[in-house]
């Protein structure tokens, strides 16, 4: 798996053409090296130079910080997560600006990295001037992902490094820095680079939501290939471009001097019909540029994979919900798999029932079956069979002539089965439709046709039917409250979406959920994601998102972790009350009794750790560490 002896034979022989022969080793380096040794040896570098990794002092480091500010806080998580990935296999990890000066470093575990660990600190300059070539000077030159091994490096000194770079392009496409990862040993060049890559995508991806943008777009392909977050287009209200994705830039020809202003620059569409069809949940959207290309538009969400349980975007589009991926991942793999069940169901015209406590998110699920169905692009039509009064149910469903009865509309209306022609019919709480009611719906289910109230003639009408209920129809046929022979109709493929509590996933579930509801803006402490984890949630997903909206209005603005102080008083009473070992039968171990102490007393002072930890005659931080090994 180390780097192939015939490459670094081959770096090798490039090395010897190059320094000693004076000759151009073109094909046996990458040119982007080539490049790098050439500008080395126009500024007389030798090959042999020692190199000192000095810190820039105080207020050159405060600088360097604050002017890489955006860079830094949209790098963070992801830098942490690819630190996460690679610190096992010896990798350091180097975030950089533009000029290849450190702004922040991981250096990895005890292994004995000795110049990796010298040189990979806050506020070294490592650009090319001061260490000769490396990945991520190479990187930044060149504007792409690069890497450099052993011999490949201009100094000798740094020979036993090898690492793999790739530059950050952000929204108005310049290049502000560079990942970079390195070790003392040879790398697996392939999953170096694409990991670096994929870190850099990310950084672009968070530098375009820290735009605020009213609205991004994802662009495809008119291709029947998977969906990519490459192609991303962030604007604002009036659509004016705040900002693109590289391979935006790319595809569309663009530099970043000349570039558009606002959307109608870059295609033949109203960016208002844009706004406007997302509202409506209508993606996608088929756009052509002005160089002639097409294009299918989608509303995107930031956090993909996962829109329903990930953040959209931070000011999406007033009252839009948020976009749904192609593939919709609810973060619970029995749920993940029905999902694709009901939608292959869905493109053979099966009725789908979804059943499910109350608000555990059957019409979310409901739209996002729609939305990945080939009934996309026509409307959503929902109705709640029990929210109307039994008496206009009828006239909802199936429209109405003129003069069918007192107060009926001029030149009459449609009812929500026509206008779910061409799209998807959500009848909700099916369960509580009335039984004359549920006749003529079973006759337009097997017809495929409607009259409207007080007309003759019929209209076929070709649309798909998801029915949602929280009850046990098979219980209600039972007793004579619902059809069988309807039942049998609208349960052409079952859908069972599960409580809260017994979800498979349910932490990152709640993490997901917290980050949608606060937009990115704050987590969930160790102490908080304890408590939801054991809390019952009868009002499931309802429930949960009505707390977070709580807890975020109570946490103060700067705070970036919710507390369980911040949580609603009725939840931490409930789960401190059920889950107290003192409530339950003695317990015995000294450790069980101190979380039995700290719970009561949370309980007592109602989630307020810093009130909790008084009571306790502990320190807050004391607290907090038990709370954290509590959940560890
Ligand atoms: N997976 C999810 N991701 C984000 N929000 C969700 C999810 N599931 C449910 N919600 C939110 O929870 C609330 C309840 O969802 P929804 O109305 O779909 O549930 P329901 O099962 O149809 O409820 P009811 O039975 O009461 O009609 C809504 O505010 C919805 O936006």
């Amino acid at each position: 798996m180390n780097m192939p002896s015939s490459s670094i034979q081959r770096s090798k022989e490039a090395r010897e053409a190059f320094f000693q022969r004076g000759q151009l080793p073109t094909g046996l380096v990458d040119d982007a090296i080539l490049n790098s040794w050439q500008r080395c040896t126009a500024q007389h570098k030798s090959v042999t130079e020692r190199v000192e990794y000095d810190t820039l002092a105080r207020s050159g480091l405060a600088e360097l910080l604050e002017a890489s500010r955006t860079l830094m806080e949209a790098a963070n998580e992801p830098l942490e997560q690819l630190n996460r990935t690679v610190s096992g296999a010896g990798y350091a990890l180097l975030l950089t600006d533009h000029r290849g000066h450190a702004l922040s470093a991981y250096r990895g575990s005890s292994r004995a990295d000795r110049l990796v660990k010298q040189a990979f600190r806050q506020g070294v300059n490592l650009s090319e001037q001061r260490i000769g070539t490396s990945a991520m000077s190479c990187a930044l030159s060149e504007g792409r992902p690069v890497a450099v091994s052993g011999p490949e490096h201009y100094l000798s000194a740094n020979h036993i490094l090898h690492c793999a770079a790739a530059p950050i392009i952000d929204p108005q496409g310049r290049t502000i820095g560079s990942i970079d990862i390195t070790r003392e040993h040879p790398l697996v060049q392939g999953s170096a680079l694409s990991l670096v890559t994929q870190c850099a995508k990310t950084i672009e991806r968070r530098l375009m939501a820290m735009l605020e943008p009213y609205l991004v777009l994802r662009l495809d392909w008119e291709l029947q290939e998977p969906a990519s977050d490459d192609m991303l287009i962030a604007l604002g209200a009036e659509g004016e471009l705040l900002g693109m994705t590289p391979r935006v830039r790319e595809v569309m020809g663009l530099t970043t001097t000349d570039g558009p202003r606002g959307f109608q620059d870059l295609f033949d569409l109203r960016f208002e019909s844009v706004v406007d069809a997302a509202r409506r949940r209508q993606s996608p959207i088929l756009g052509q540029a002005h160089s002639g290309l097409s294009f299918s538009l989608h509303p995107f969400s930031q956090q993909t994979p996962c829109l329903i349980q990930g953040s959209a975007q931070r000011r999406p589009v007033n009252d839009s919900p948020p976009p749904v991926p192609r593939t919709p991942d609810f973060g619970d793999p029995s749920l993940n798999a029905q999902t694709t069940l009901a939608l292959r169901a869905m493109s053979k015209r099966l009725p789908i029932l979804i059943q499910g406590d109350t608000g555990t998110g059957k019409e979310v699920m409901a739209q996002a079956l729609h939305r990945n169905s080939d009934k996309h692009s026509g409307e959503f039509v929902a109705i709640n069979c029990a929210a109307i009064p039994e008496a206009l149910i009828e006239g909802e469903l199936f429209g109405h002539m003129e003069g069918a009865y007192t107060g009926a509309r001029r030149g009459g209306a449609p009812g929500k089965i026509e206008q779910a022609d061409g799209g998807t019919l959500f009848l909700d709480e099916i369960g509580d439709m009335p039984l004359a009611l549920q006749s003529r719906l079973l006759r337009v289910l097997e017809t495929q046709e409607v009259i409207r109230l007080g007309g003759r003639t019929t209209k076929r009408i070709d649309f798909q039917l998801i029915c949602a209920t929280h009850r046990n129809l098979t219980e209600a046929v039972a007793l004579g409250e619902f059809r069988d022979d309807l039942l049998y109709r609208i349960k052409g493929m079952p859908l069972s979406i599960p409580p809260l509590r017994e979800r498979t996933g349910l932490r990152e579930f709640l993490i997901g959920q917290c980050d949608q509801v606060t937009e990115g803006r704050r987590q969930l402490s160790v102490a908080s994601l304890d408590i939801l984890l054991a809390h019952e949630w009868p009002g499931n997903v309802r429930e949960l998102r009505h707390a977070l909206t709580y807890a975020d209005v109570m946490a103060e603005d700067a705070q970036v972790t919710i507390e369980p102080d911040h949580l609603p008083m009725d939840l931490l009473r409930t789960t401190t009350t059920r889950s107290s070992p003192l409530s339950g039968r003695a317990v015995g171990t000294l450790q069980t009794l101190e979380w039995a102490a700290i719970e009561k007393a949370m309980a007592q002072e109602e989630g307020n750790v810093n009130a909790a930890a008084k009571r306790l005659g502990i320190s807050r931080a004391t607290l907090y560490r038990r709370l954290k090994q509590r959940k560890a």
